[in-house]
């Protein structure tokens, strides 16, 4: 449960510096407390290791979008289509119990990272004379 995914990440090589015990508490906090603190902590950096796999496959397909708008002179933003996926994520978060404002902020906070990429592509689309 506490296991690593993926944790041949570095090509099997012995050279992951990654300390999952890595506290400050550790003097602080009862053997069993830390113990379940670990073990919790486990499961946490699944999930966190998890939501970078994720991040890093959807900015593969948004960096595709940005040439395909370079290409096309396109907008780099579609606030029509921002809306929806917004409306969207906020219904789902709802129903997940994940609060809705939150999942807004991490959404615009996404997509505003992509237009600065798309940005960047249209300027080197640009440059290289289209
Ligand atoms: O779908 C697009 O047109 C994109 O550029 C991708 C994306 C997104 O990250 O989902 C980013 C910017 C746009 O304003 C809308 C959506």
């Amino acid at each position: 449960m506490s296991q690593q995914i993926n944790p041949q990440a570095d090509g099997g090589a012995d050279t992951d510096p990654y300390d999952p015990t890595a506290s400050s508490l550790a003097d602080t906090v009862q053997d069993e407390v830390m113990a379940e603190l670990l073990s919790i902590r486990g499961s946490i950096d699944n999930f966190d290791a998890t939501l970078v796999y994720l991040l890093a496959e959807r900015f593969k397909a948004t960096q595709r979008v940005g040439h395909l708008k370079a290409v096309h002179s396109l907008p780099p933003s579609d606030p029509g289509r921002e809306k929806a996926q917004i409306e969207r994520l906020r219904r789902l978060a709802h129903e997940a119990h994940l609060d809705p404002e939150f999942a807004e902020k991490f959404m615009n906070f996404i997509i505003s990272e992509v237009i600065r990429h798309h940005n960047t592509i249209s300027a080197t689309h640009a440059e290289s004379g289209n």
